[in-house]
């Protein structure tokens, strides 16, 4: 019967959202509607509460940030039934009618693809007409930054590279795992952190066969940032956002498939420009790391050793509840960052972090293969280009530690003949010029 009905929606509307300052609880509500009648869900981010009550003026730019996390959060709950009806639920500027768009259509889109539904990638949102009052601009950039903590690489160097330059950094979370908490423990520094708790009820419709799949989650956690910045007088988000997060995994239907598309260069702009038209915010939200390659960053990752024991990119062993785990040891992404970093690290360091030396495994042969394009398409993971592969690869091969790995060797040879030009002439190294980091940040980024 569920399943009847969810089929038969054809709406997705946003009713209200709330807000209660002495908790710092949003409430933020949901419909999706059809001739069966009506679901409604309600999601919870609960912000921490600063310990000075707000200005009236704060609270008009939260106001302002929490509407835009209205609309974005609404994803979770479209996917369960995908109607062809997305209604917003108030007046909208021009950017911000164009992020709502792009969250539903570009950031559902592996989901789209997964579930063969294309309707989704031309969905078109349905907004009131009338006048939104212009927002007061809000300069905040000469104030700490608040440096989101995913508990990988990334966001290490990022935190590390905005200490290093004086700025202060104020690391943030939305719900930290125990990754998050000790990665935070490691840098010394007072975190902030927020609670999101999904409305359980899509749990129930995901138990019962709804529809399900990706969702542009680092769209939802940097609106959640922000809104924690304007909260707490701080200054603009700092998200670690590598270049390669703006690649497709592939084409479908005209329309490029990107499983990190929330984390690429143009969901950045999208947001940019939403934060400045709607809530006024001047310099809100940028990625230190979008003009590096993955194998730069983990260049610089490899200079700071205070995390080893802590650091963790994998995404499966966040899912486990096991204080000690960290690397699965058998994943696209535990793969690709062993090799990322092996090129700059001694192997003992390296094995010592992820707790399994990946390439002395012969089992992990096939896994190198897909990442270095030889089998199949980029993996739907966050992981680096092929080009980026090849080249970590290629300096390995110059390196006497690997000698005797004997899978990596049997990878090397793999590697078609015609492959290795492209990684010898790559650009991997050479910061991008394509970035929305503001002048003065951009002197951080270690050379
Ligand atoms: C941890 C993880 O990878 N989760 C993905 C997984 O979900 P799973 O069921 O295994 O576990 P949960 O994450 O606990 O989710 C439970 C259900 O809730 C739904 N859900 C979750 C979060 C949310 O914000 N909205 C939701 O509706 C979800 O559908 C589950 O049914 O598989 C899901 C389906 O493919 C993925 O949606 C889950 O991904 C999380 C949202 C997540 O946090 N993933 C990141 C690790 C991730 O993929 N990051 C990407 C960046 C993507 C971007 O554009 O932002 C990356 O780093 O490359
Ligand atoms: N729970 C979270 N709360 C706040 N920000 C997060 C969270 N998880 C990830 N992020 C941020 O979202 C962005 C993308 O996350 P991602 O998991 O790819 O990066 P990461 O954990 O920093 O590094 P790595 O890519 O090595 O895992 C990064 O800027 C990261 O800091």
């Amino acid at each position: 019967m569920l399943n009847d009905q969810l089929r038969q929606m054809d709406a997705f509307s946003f009713p209200t959202y709330s807000l209660d300052l002495a908790t710092g609880e949003a409430t933020f509500e949901y419909a999706l509607t059809g001739p069966a009648g009506e679901l409604r869900f309600a999601e919870k981010i609960t912000l921490p509460v600063p310990p000075e009550p707000p200005s009236e003026a704060t609270l008009a730019t939260l106001d302002r940030v929490l509407q835009i996390l209205h609309l974005l959060a609404g994803v979770s709950y479209y996917k369960a039934a995908a109607p062809r009806r997305l209604v917003a639920p108030t007046p909208l500027g021009d950017a911000t009618v164009a992020l709502l768009r792009a969250i539903y259509t570009k950031g559902l889109a592996e989901y789209a693809y997964r579930n063969d539904l294309p309707h989704v990638l031309e969905l078109v949102p349905e907004v009131p007409g009338g006048v939104v009052p212009p927002a007061d601009p809000v300069d905040t950039t000469d104030r700490r930054p608040l440096s989101a903590v995913g508990g990988g690489k990334d966001s290490i160097v990022t935190l590390e590279a905005l200490r290093e330059a004086g700025l202060d950094p104020v690391p943030f979370s939305v719900n930290p795992n125990h990754v998050i908490v000790s990665v935070n423990e490691a840098s010394g520094l007072t975190p902030l952190a927020a609670r999101r708790k999904l409305d359980p009820a899509l749990f129930e419709l995901n138990a019962a066969g709804a529809l399900n799949g990706h969702i542009p989650v680092t769209a939802i956690n940097s609106l959640i940032a922000v809104a924690t910045a304007v909260l707490h007088g701080l200054g603009p988000v700092v998200m670690s956002n590598e270049r390669s997060a703006s690649d497709p995994n592939l084409i479908w239907n005209g329309h490029e498939v990107n499983h990190q598309w929330s984390k690429g260069v143009e969901a950045e702009g999208l947001v940019r420009a939403a934060l400045t038209e709607h809530a006024g915010l001047v310099e809100p939200y940028f990625s230190l790391l979008r003009p590096l390659s993955e194998l730069h960053i983990a260049r610089l990752f490899a200079r700071h050793d205070r995390y080893d024991d802590v650091v963790t990119s994998c995404n499966r062993a966040f899912k486990l509840h096991d204080p000690s785990a960290r690397w699965c040891g058998d994943c696209p992404k535990c793969r690709f960052v062993f090799l990322a970093l092996a090129p700059f690290m001694p192997r003992e360091r390296l094995t010592r972090i992820f707790g399994k030396d990946m390439l002395a495994d012969p089992a992990q042969v096939p896994g190198y293969l897909e990442l270095l394009g030889i089998d199949a398409h980029k993996p739907f993971e966050c992981v680096g280009e092929v080009e980026e592969s090849l080249v970590a690869l290629s300096l390995l091969a110059d390196q006497p530690q690997w000698r005797d790995a004997q899978p990596l060797q049997a990878i090397l040879t793999a590697v078609p003949k015609e492959a290795w030009p492209a990684a010898t002439a790559s650009d991997v190294f050479t910061p991008h010029p394509t970035h929305h980091i503001p002048p003065h940040y951009l002197k951080t980024l270690p050379a």
